[in-house]
């Protein structure tokens, strides 16, 4: 039997079950039998906790400008309400235990919440719901503690999304945001109190989670739809007639499809790009707050992993290498990219599964299937290599620019042309100054939903791998065998039509992101707020007076641009427009959906004063 490693007496850190936070507890006793210690932490909670959940004082580094109490309840003052995990202080003499992590360890079917089994016995935990409803102020149903609970087992679930969306909201006030608030006060209603013993909990009621993109159907659809889809468009593409009437040309058999050379290819492009993203150059910036209260750190250096990319490009042409290469293999090179984007989807599967739960994905679900799509782990990372940030904006974005050279260079040779359409300039150039743009502001990245909210799983690895680079560069692959003449008064109308959208987008993005970095700033000073309980305010005069989403709207208009040039003769360089109306529609409803449980009311006076979503008068 192996030997305790704690004395009696001695003060330690235990790991508060469910959670990655430790305390500071002492250690009551140790039970040989089960192999827990019996602790007891700052503010009287007894727990047993397993001897991986102790840990010695010393190996603690204390966290800059953290908090430095030992007790989670003590912790309350100073931090916000929904960070603390402890159940608070019970009635003295009311002992409490639990039998904490090895129970939380215990999946359930099904499940992907951790389930604690607290014999918290004077706790009622039931009615205290969302935490959400509390940030909100918005009136909610509450009990009161309900003695006839006590000595039964409560079962409660910890809602990652809960504590999530808690924590990333609950800011303090700003001093200038306080006299705002106390004007709103006035008219929002006062939620009830929560006892001071249930305050720190952040627990909901077992609940079945709806989940987004229909569910375990919808999201097996997809996985399976997405690269059908990706693979008829590429075979269409290249017919003489793309017209989506006609039946595309039948796939190649796979041993013609599968080519190592390409494989090899593909992986050399995405280690070098992840080694341009190692470089230890550019600005390391912290991301939103995590739920244990962490802010990861982000090196932005994607605008000089696009220029080290250009000079590999540059040189390559200098010597001569033929890039068309990708040209002629371009459903081999997108088949190398979706069988590379399933096996790093099972890999991030695979260790998600040992990934603590405050390290989970709000979005995941705790059904494998959904989860493997929507992604389980949020922010999985390799050291500090953060994945999915990595993913989202290196590998795949910057591959289409290089796809959309490719296919000009293409078009030159196929149509033996001197100089490449205007057609293709306008397509190459919009896209350009759409990739240029996103990698100049790439710290915005790490407010999307994408980062913030969704794991990394199938949805994200097949989306940013794949579908960008061979999807998004359609208009561009059409060209190169659907020549188009562009006359200068219709190319300058798309023009127009391009830097129009591009003011909307940019603008309505920057403006968010220059008020959410500060509130204060005296350029904004102008703009009409509202202000929520959640100490962030949401503006409604400017671009996000004119609709709620104008910044989609920029989007939509840029999308249409970048079709144009192919002209009228067929639906399918339009592809990109219609898929992106149908993301775009549904991204704005889930975001819809989050802002309403974030802001509760603050939202619905929101959607009064702003009626319209993205296309005014229209939706
Ligand atoms: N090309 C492509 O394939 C895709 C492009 N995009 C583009 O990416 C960009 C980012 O999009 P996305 O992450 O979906 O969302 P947004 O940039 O639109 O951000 C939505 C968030 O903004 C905040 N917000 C909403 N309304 C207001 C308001 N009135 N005042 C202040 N803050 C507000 C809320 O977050 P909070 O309050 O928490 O700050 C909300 O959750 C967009 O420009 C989109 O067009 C997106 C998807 C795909
Ligand atoms: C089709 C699937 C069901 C979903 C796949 C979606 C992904 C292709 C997109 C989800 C969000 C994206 C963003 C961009 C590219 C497309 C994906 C990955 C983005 C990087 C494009 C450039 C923008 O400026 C941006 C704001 C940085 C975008 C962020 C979201």
């Amino acid at each position: 039997m192996p030997s305790r490693k704690f004395a009696e007496g001695e003060v330690v850190r235990g790991r508060w079950p469910g959670s990655s936070l430790y305390y500071e507890v002492e250690i009551l006793s140790y039970d040989s039998k089960s192999q827990l210690y019996t602790v007891k932490y700052k503010d009287g909670t007894e727990l047993e906790l397993k001897e991986s959940d102790v840990k010695p004082l010393k190996s603690f580094k204390q966290r800059k400008g953290g908090s430095t109490s030992s007790s989670p309840s003590r912790r309350r003052s100073s931090r916000s309400r929904s960070r603390s995990r402890s159940p608070g202080r019970a009635p003295k003499g009311s002992r409490r235990s639990a039998s904490a992590s090895h129970q939380a360890d215990i999946k359930e079917k099904g499940a992907r919440r951790e389930i604690l089994q607290v014999k918290l016995t004077p706790l009622v935990l039931k009615p205290f719901g969302n935490s959400i409803n509390v940030i909100n102020g918005e009136p909610e149903h509450m009990e009161k503690n309900d003695i006839s609970h006590k000595n039964k087992q409560e079962r409660v679930i910890l809602s990652p999304e809960s504590s999530y969306i808690a924590t990333q909201y609950s800011l303090r006030p700003r001093r200038e945001e306080v006299k705002v608030r106390e004007i709103e006060s006035k008219e929002q209603k006062l939620a009830p109190k929560v006892p001071a013993a249930l305050e720190p909990f952040q627990v909901t009621t077992p609940q079945r989670k709806e989940l987004e993109f229909g569910g375990v159907p919808g999201a097996s659809l997809i996985m399976i739809g997405l690269p059908a889809c990706l693979f008829l468009l590429l075979l269409q593409c290249r017919q003489k007639d793309p017209s989506l009437l006609s039946l595309p040309p039948p796939l190649p058999a796979l041993g013609e499809l599968w080519e190592p050379r390409v494989c090899g290819i593909y992986l050399l492009w995405f280690f070098v790009q992840a080694l341009f993203h190692l470089l230890p150059i550019g600005k390391v910036v912290e991301g939103t707050t995590l739920v244990d209260g962490r802010r990861l750190k982000y090196r932005l250096n994607g605008f000089y992993a696009f220029v080290l990319t250009s000079a590999i490009v540059g040189i390559s042409l200098f010597w001569g290498i033929e890039l068309c290469y990708m040209y002629t293999h371009f459903l081999q090179f997108a088949l190398a990219a979706t069988v590379f984007s399933v096996i790093l989807s099972v890999y991030l599967y695979a260790r998600s599964l040992k990934a603590p739960r405050d390290e989970l994905s709000p979005a995941s679900s705790g059904n494998a299937i959904y989860d493997f799509f929507i992604g389980r782990e949020l922010n999985p990372r390799i050291g500090a290599f953060d994945l999915k940030y990595f993913c989202e904006l290196r590998p795949g974005l910057i591959g289409w620019v290089v796809v959309n050279l490719v296919m000009l260079l293409a078009e030159m040779k196929v149509q033996e042309r001197g100089t490449p359409s205007l057609a293709m300039v306008l397509v190459n150039s919009f896209q350009f100054l759409y990739v240029m743009d996103a990698l100049w502001n790439e710290e915005a990245l790490l407010t999307t939903m994408d980062i913030i909210h969704d794991g990394f799983g199938f949805m994200l690895a097949f989306g940013d791998l794949v579908w960008v680079p061979f999807t998004y560069s359609l208009q561009a692959f059409y060209l190169v065998t659907h020549p188009q003449d562009l006359s200068w008064p219709l190319a300058s109308v798309i023009i127009a039509l391009k830097l129009c959208g591009y003011v909307i987008f940019r603008c309505a993005n920057s403006q968010k992101n220059a008020f959410r970095k500060n509130p204060t700033d005296p350029k904004l000073a102008h703009l009409k707020t509202i202000h929520t309980s959640t100490g962030k305010s949401l503006l409604v005069s400017g671009w996000w007076g004119f609709v709620r989403h104008p910044n989609y709207l920029g989007d939509l208009i840029m999308a249409l641009a970048w079709s144009l040039p192919c002209g009228f003769n067929h639906l399918l360089p339009y592809f990109y427009v219609i898929y992106f109306t149908a993301l775009l529609v549904h991204r704005e409803a889930r975001d819809e959906h989050q802002c309403k449980r974030k802001y509760g009311l603050a939202w619905e006076k929101y959607c009064q004063r702003v009626p319209y979503r993205i296309l005014p008068y229209v939706y």
